[in-house]
C-alpha cells in the first residue's frame, strides 16, 4: 500500500542493502547522502566530474511517512511543480540511458533529482547481475527517497557489433590505419588494432571493397583483404571505436542486410533478458530492430502469458530499414516507439532521419502511443560540459514535435557530464514548450478516431472537450482519475496547454504513465464518487502547496462520463 511521502532535511539516509557491491571498473563512490535540498541544487559526489567546490553540507531529502492520505508523486515533479507552478511544469519526459558513469546510488539519485523519468539499461552491455543491482538502486530511490522512476529494459537484437576493448573505454583509428575484425574471441590479450565482431558469419558475409561503418558511420574502413576468420580493414575516416560499438556493411553505395533479414528480432540471448526484466518488474521492454508487428504482438502475448499482472509495456524501436516499410502496424501492435536515430542513420541516408522522425512522431501521436527520440541529442556533451547549439536546435525541435520523451545515451551513459547534460534537456524543454505554448502555435492535428467500442468513444470525446475548455478557459490543470491508465494518455494525446494530473491507483500505472507527455501521475486510491475524489486530491494537492485556492480545475474520469468544471476551494 502506498503511503503519503512528505520530505524533511536529515542528516543520515537509511543504508540501501547493496552499498557493498561495486559496480564497473570505477569504485563505487558511495557517500551516505547527495545532498538534494532541491532539485536544482543537488551537488553529487563522485570522482568522474568536476567537483562542485561550493556543496553544502550533506542534506538528503527523507521522506516521513505520513497519515493525511495516500498519495505518492515522484518527488523531482512534486518540487518542480510547487517552484514553477503547474501552467509552467515540463510537458516533455526524459530518459537517461544508466552505464558506468551513473550507475552508483548518488549518481542515480542525482539523476532522479534532476528530472529523469525513465532509466534505461542497455541489454547490450554489462552481465544481468550489473542490471539487477541497477534496478535495486533504482526501486530503493522510489521507496526510500520518494521517486517515482520508470525502469526501461533494451534488448541487445541480432545486430552485429564489436566486443569489447578489453577494458579500454575507447581507441583511436586513424586515416590508412590497418585493423583487424577477427571473430576470433580474445579473452585476456586482444592483439594491437584488432576488434572482434560478434557475428559468426561475419568474414563470409563480406567482400574485398564493401565499407565498414563503425556506430553508423562514425569510424569507417574500407576491406582490404581477407584471411580466414580476420577481414583486414583500413582506416577511412578516423574516429573513436567504443567497446560494442554496431556495425554495419555497404556494397556499391547500399546497405548489405543479407545477415539482418535472416536473423530472428529477438534473440534466444534476448528472450532470456526478457525473463529477466519480467521477473524484474521492469516497466518497460524496448525491442531493438523491430522488423514486423508479429514480433510485438508474440513478445505481448508472452509478456501477458508470464506476468499475473502483464503490465510490461512494449516500445518498438525504429532504428532499420524493415521496420520503415510496416511503420503502421508496428506502431499499432507496441505500447510506443522510440525513434532509435543511432541505428537508423546507419541504415538509411541521413538526411532522410528528421522527414522520419516527424513522420514518427506524428503517427504516433494519432495512434496514441508514446514516442521517444533518442540518440546523439547532445553527443559533445559526452566530452565537453556545454553542448553545441546544433544540438540545442535538435533537442528544440524534437521538443516542437512534441514527441513524449527525449533520451540521453552515451551522454548519462558513459560521458562526463551526464547530469549537465539531463539539465540542458530539462531547461530546453521548458523554454521551448514555454515559448511554443505563449506563441499560440497550438497544432490543429487532425486526431482521428482510435476508439474500439462505443464507451471509449465517448471517453475520447470527452477527452477533446475538456481539452478544448481547459484551453479556452485556460485552466491551470486537467484532472483524471483512470484505473487502467488510458483516459490520461488520451488526454495527453489531445496536448494541452495545461499538465494533466493522473490519479491512478497502481504504483505500475503511475510508473507506466511517466513516459507520456504532459502527465504528471499520482498514485492515489480513488472511489467511484466524484465528489469526494476532488476533495480529497484538492486538501492533499493544496497542503504540499502543488495546487492553490481559486485554481480551475477540469476533472474527468474512466468511471463517470463527464466534465467538471472546479475552482480550487
Ligand atoms: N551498461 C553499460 N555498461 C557499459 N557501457 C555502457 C552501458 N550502457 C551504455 N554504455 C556505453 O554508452 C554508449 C552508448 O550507449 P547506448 O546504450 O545508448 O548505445 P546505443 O548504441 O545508442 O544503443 P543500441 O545498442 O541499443 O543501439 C555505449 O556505446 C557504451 O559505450
Ligand atoms: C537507441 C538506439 O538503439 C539507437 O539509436 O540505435
Ligand atoms: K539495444
Ligand atoms: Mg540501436
Amino acid at each position: 500500500m502506498a503511503h503519503a511521502l512528505h520530505f524533511s532535511i536529515s542528516l543520515s539516509p537509511p543504508p540501501p542493502p547493496f552499498l557493498s557491491k561495486r559496480l564497473s571498473s570505477k569504485p563505487y563512490a558511495c557517500s551516505a547522502g547527495s545532498p538534494i535540498s532541491s532539485v536544482h541544487s543537488v551537488s553529487p559526489v563522485s570522482e568522474n566530474r568536476l567537483p562542485l567546490s561550493k556543496a553544502p553540507a550533506p542534506v538528503v531529502l527523507q521522506p516521513t511517512t505520513v497519515d493525511s492520505g495516500v498519495m505518492h508523486l515522484d518527488v523531482a515533479m512534486e518540487v518542480e511543480l510547487r517552484e514553477n507552478g503547474p501552467r509552467s511544469s515540463r510537458r516533455t519526459k526524459l530518459v537517461c540511458t544508466i552505464g558506468p558513469a551513473t550507475c552508483g546510488l548518488d549518481e542515480l539519485e542525482a539523476l532522479a533529482a534532476g528530472g529523469m523519468n525513465v532509466a534505461r539499461l542497455n541489454m547490450c552491455h554489462g552481465t544481468r547481475e550489473w542490471h539487477r543491482t541497477v534496478i535495486e538502486r533504482v526501486r530503493w530511490l522510489n521507496q526510500v527517497k520518494g521517486f517515482s522512476v520508470s525502469i526501461m529494459m533494451d534488448t541487445e537484437g541480432s545486430e552485429v557489433h564489436m566486443g569489447d576493448l578489453g577494458g579500454l573505454t575507447s581507441a583511436k583509428a586513424e586515416d590508412g590505419d590497418i585493423w583487424t575484425f577477427s571473430v576470433r574471441a580474445f579473452n585476456s590479450h586482444r592483439p594491437e588494432c584488432t576488434i572482434s565482431v560478434n557475428y559468426d558469419g561475419f568474414a563470409e558475409d563480406v567482400k574485398v571493397g564493401d565499407e565498414l561503418l563503425v556506430d553508423g558511420g562514425m569510424v569507417r574502413f574500407e576491406v582490404i583483404d581477407k584471411i580466414g576468420p580476420d577481414v583486414k580493414c583500413r582506416c577511412t575516416d578516423s574516429g573513436l571505436l567504443l567497446p560494442r560499438a554496431n556495425l554495419t556493411f555497404w556494397r556499391n553505395g547500399s546497405l548489405v542486410q543479407a545477415r539482418n533479414a535472416m536473423l530472428p528480432t529477438i534473440s534466444s540471448k534476448d528472450w532470456l533478458d526478457i525473463d529477466f526484466g519480467i521477473a524484474e518488474g521492469v516497466d518497460f521492454i524496448a525491442v531493438s530492430f523491430v522488423k514486423s508487428a508479429e514480433v510485438i504482438k508474440q513478445l505481448k502475448s508472452y509478456i501477458a502469458g508470464r506476468s499475473c499482472e502483464s503490465d510490461v509495456a512494449v516500445i518498438a524501436k525504429i532504428e532499420s530499414f524493415g521496420s520503415l516499410k510496416n511503420l503502421k502496424e508496428i506502431i499499432q501492435a507496441s505500447d510506443g516507439a522510440m525513434v532509435a536515430r543511432g541505428d537508423l542513420g546507419a541504415q538509411i541516408p541521413l538526411e532522410e532521419v528528421p522527414s522520419i522522425q516527424e513522420k514518427i512522431i506524428r503517427l504516433c501521436r494519432q495512434l496514441n502511443k508514446p514516442v521517444i527520440v533518442a540518440s546523439q541529442l547532445l553527443k559533445s556533451m559526452i566530452e565537453y560540459p556545454t553542448p553545441t547549439r546544433a544540438e540545442v536546435a535538435d533537442v528544440s525541435e524534437a521538443v516542437k514535435q512534441q514527441a513524449d520523451g527525449l533520451m540521453l545515451s552515451g551522454e548519462s551513459a558513459m560521458g562526463q557530464y551526464p547530469e549537465k547534460a539531463l539539465a540542458v534537456l530539462r531547461s530546453v524543454s521548458l523554454r521551448i514548450e514555454r515559448w511554443w505554448r505563449e506563441e499560440k502555435h497550438n497544432d490543429n492535428m487532425e486526431l482521428p478516431d482510435i476508439a474500439c467500442t462505443s464507451l471509449e468513444s465517448v471517453s475520447e470525446e470527452i477527452c477533446h472537450a475538456a481539452t478544448k475548455m481547459a484551453n479556452k478557459l485556460e485552466a491551470d490543470a486537467l484532472f483524471v482519475y483512470t484505473k487502467t491508465g488510458h483516459m490520461a494518455s488520451l488526454l495527453s494525446r489531445c496536448r494541452p496547454d495545461c499538465p494533466v494530473f493522473a490519479f491512478t491507483p497502481s504504483p505500475s500505472s503511475q510508473r507506466r504513465l511517466n513516459l507520456h507527455w504532459g502527465l504528471i501521475p499520482f498514485c492515489l486510491s480513488f472511489t467511484n464518487d466524484m465528489e469526494s475524489n476532488l476533495d480529497r486530491s484538492f486538501s492533499l494537492l493544496k497542503a504540499r502547496g502543488m495546487i492553490k485556492s481559486g485554481d480551475l480545475i477540469i476533472s474527468v474520469s474512466d468511471m463517470l462520463q463527464s466534465v467538471q468544471v472546479v475552482n480550487v476551494p
